[in-house]
């Protein structure tokens, strides 16, 4: 059973491979294809290790009355919300060629398909895995289909609770092992106090045999490098070129800057999570040498006394001797050799026979 597996040719995740950075570019693209370049030349200058969209086909998205909806707001691209959508919808021809330009780059590219037609298109163009964002974590029908493609899944679980995301497990396990659940929670920006990190726990503790992951929609870094800590294994934030930008995500997004440094804190963080076995290190030796305690004399002893816990004491000596840590192991041995107050007592000042 995989707790980890290959997410992009080449590329595992889960286990102890590098956390997999998502920069997210949504529609933070304005609807304009040279802006989606310079963001995807961004993401890759600044480490991330994929770009993603989100594909939409609207009539099989949205209801015509959902469509119809006034969008009255300073985020918005048109009057109705199908316009405003429309607008910030790259056609299959565009989508072709931001894939071909990722490629140029060196950065893989996906998209969250956001409805089966789009999914369906996505696995036209053989994306390297499916995103299923938050909306479609409930759409079973779309889990189901979407997992037989058989292609990596990353699926959000904004809006949804524990018991929805056991189905979700379950369904998309039968037909796809190759899947991993990110904690998320849908508001933009995201208050700190909902982001509920410790929900990554709950989710490794659930579904064990696949890696957890964290999609943020929170301001700044230190959340999401503190869900690294906690073990997420794929990290996804929205990220934009100027956060002043019009569009309802820029506010929650990374800027280049800000994206750098998140790349650059999680390695940091992974570094530093390092090994689980507490044992004295080579770097520690030089800080042992210089301060770490030994067991001396408290007192003058004549060779052969037999020793008691009061005659022990414990100093930075010089040279070292034995352990502090040791100090009871040597009540009732006898020394070997005569000892001046303060002199630190070694091993070979100790009666084999004793021991
Ligand atoms: C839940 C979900 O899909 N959220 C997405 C991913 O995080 C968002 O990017 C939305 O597409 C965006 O916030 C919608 O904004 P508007 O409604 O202004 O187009
Ligand atoms: C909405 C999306 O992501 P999330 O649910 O992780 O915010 C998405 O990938 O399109």
């Amino acid at each position: 059973m995989p707790v980890e597996f290959e997410l992009c040719p080449g590329r595992r995740i889960g286990g102890s491979n590098p956390c997999f950075i998502i920069a997210e570019i949504g529609q933070n693209h304005q609807g304009d294809i040279e802006i989606a370049k310079k963001l995807i030349r961004m993401a890759k200058d600044c480490g991330a290790d994929c770009v993603k969209f989100q594909k939409s086909e609207l009539e099989h998205r949205f209801t015509k009355r959902a469509l119809e909806r006034t969008y009255i707001s300073p985020h918005s691209w048109g009057n109705t919300y199908g316009a405003h959508k429309r607008h910030l919808e790259f056609s299959h021809e565009q989508y072709r060629e931001l894939q071909q330009f990722s490629r140029e780059v060196g950065i893989f590219f996906t998209a969250s398909g956001m409805d089966e037609m789009a999914m369906e298109f996505l696995h036209a163009i053989d994306v390297p895995f499916f995103k299923v964002a938050s909306a479609d974590t409930s759409n079973i029908p779309y889990l189901e289909k979407t997992a037989k493609k058989g292609r990596p899944m990353v699926i959000s679980s904004g809006m949804q609770s524990m018991e929805t995301m056991r189905c979700v497990y379950r369904t998309v396990k039968k037909h796809n092992s190759n899947f991993t659940i990110l904690q998320c929670t849908s508001a933009y920006p995201l208050p700190t106090e909902h982001a509920n990190l410790r929900i990554i726990t709950e989710f490794q503790k659930e579904f064990p045999d696949i890696p957890i992951g964290y999609s943020g929609h929170e301001g700044g870094i230190s959340v999401s490098v503190a869900a690294v800590a906690l073990g997420a294994k794929v990290v996804e934030r929205h990220v934009t070129l100027d956060k002043s930008w019009k569009g309802s995500d820029h506010a929650a997004s990374l800027e280049p800057g800000e994206l750098a440094a998140l790349v650059r804190e999680i390695r940091t963080v992974e570094l530093a999570l390092g090994s689980p076995v507490k044992q004295m290190l080579p770097c520690e030796a030089s800080c042992h040498k210089k301060l770490g305690k030994s067991i001396v004399a408290r007192k003058a002893m004549q060779k052969g006394t037999e020793l008691t816990l009061d005659m022990l004491g414990v100093k930075v000596a010089e040279p070292q001797g034995i352990p502090a840590e040791k100090i009871f192991k040597l009540v009732g041995k006898t020394i070997t050799v005569e000892l001046q107050e303060d002199d630190p007592i070694a091993n070979d000042m100790i009666m084999i026979a004793n021991d």
